[in-house]
């Protein structure tokens, strides 16, 4: 599959009102081919709300949305056909196993072998033979997750995948996001907390209060968050050794023992740090959360002084 120039998701300007109620202020979001694009904002931030409309499950209010380069208004069943989307609140009333149901679903978007849906079951580690109503918001999550995946859509669409699923299964659902990446297919997934996309995703975007607060690349964001850093040496150093080193602050020197935070390249730190024998080196990975949570907070206060 090769990759198209012409994003995967656009909207402009979109906005949406539930009667008096703004949820969404004119958001603008490019989504490109190719790319895992993490959706992030706290809750009631507008995360489903934008993610219906892009399936046409709800209408916007005004502003134009693109999905595979169509107009969801116009185009929804077609949208819903290419798509595999996983929705934030599955709920099943049926009495009958998950096999039927993906059977079915398979069904309607063109036949998926059998295997392909078993080979997904067995990674999620889902018995398909349980009714459906019976099973725990764990399992629910799971037979959405394999719909959503099983027709390996180019554009996957998922809200709060990890919601539910516990670490081993992160992690497996993690993998298949890879997979799908690899492939060429492009994924939007949603959370309310960075740490469950932050190792796949290339970009991410944060939403608050309906509106984007920031875009992200995700490379760029971790090249500049702080790391924690403790270094042991084999004889006490001398605290002004290391005190206005490039990128380093919270300097505090113990003896042999330096704990600091640095922010960026560790470059100079470990430079100034070669003049001594080094006995132990720990380094925290960067917290991208803290990184993000900063947007969050400044935002807080442009609408506190509103
Ligand atoms: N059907 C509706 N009628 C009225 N208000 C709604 C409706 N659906 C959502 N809202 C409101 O719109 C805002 C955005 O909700 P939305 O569900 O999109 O947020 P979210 O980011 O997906 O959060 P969550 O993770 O809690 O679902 C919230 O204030 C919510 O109360």
């Amino acid at each position: 599959m090769h990759a198209s120039p012409d994003p995967v998701i656009e909207t402009r300007g979109l906005t949406k009102d539930y009667g008096s109620r703004r949820a969404l202020f004119g958001l603008d979001l490019r989504v490109r081919a190719g790319e895992v694009f993490g959706f992030l904002g706290p809750n009631g931030a507008g995360k489903s709300t934008t993610i219906r409309i892009l399936l046409d499950l709800i209408r916007r209010s005004a502003g134009e949305v693109l999905v595979l380069g169509r107009d969801p208004r116009t185009d929804g069943v077609e949208i819903r056909r290419r798509v595999g989307y996983l929705p934030g609140d599955l709920v099943f009333t049926s009495r009958r196993p998950a096999r039927d149901l993906l059977a079915y679903l398979g069904d309607l978007r063109g036949g998926v072998p059998a295997a392909q849906v078993d080979a997904l079951a067995e990674r999620l580690d889902l018995d398909l033979s349980r009714p459906l109503r019976s099973l725990s918001k764990g399992n629910r999550q799971k037979v959405g997750l394999v719909q959503a995946f099983m027709h390996r859509p180019e554009l996957l669409v998922l809200d709060e995948p990890t919601s539910g699923l516990d670490p081993l299964l992160q992690r497996e659902f993690l993998a298949m996001v890879r997979e799908a990446r690899a492939d060429g297919r492009t994924v939007f997934m949603s959370s309310h907390v960075l740490s469950e996309v932050q190792d796949v995703a290339d970009r991410a975007a944060v939403l608050r209060g309906g509106r984007l607060v920031a875009t992200e690349d995700m490379d760029a964001l971790r090249r500049r968050a702080a790391r924690r850093v403790r270094i042991r040496f084999a004889a006490p150093v001398a605290a002004a050794e290391f005190a206005g080193l490039a990128g380093v602050r919270d300097l505090d020197v113990d003896g042999d023992t330096v704990h600091c935070v640095v922010d960026g390249s560790p470059d100079a730190l470990v430079k100034q740090a070669a003049r001594h024998t080094v006995l132990e080196l720990d380094s925290a990975e960067p917290d991208l959360e803290e990184l993000f949570f900063t947007y969050y907070t400044d935002q807080e206060e442009v609408g506190d002084a509103a």
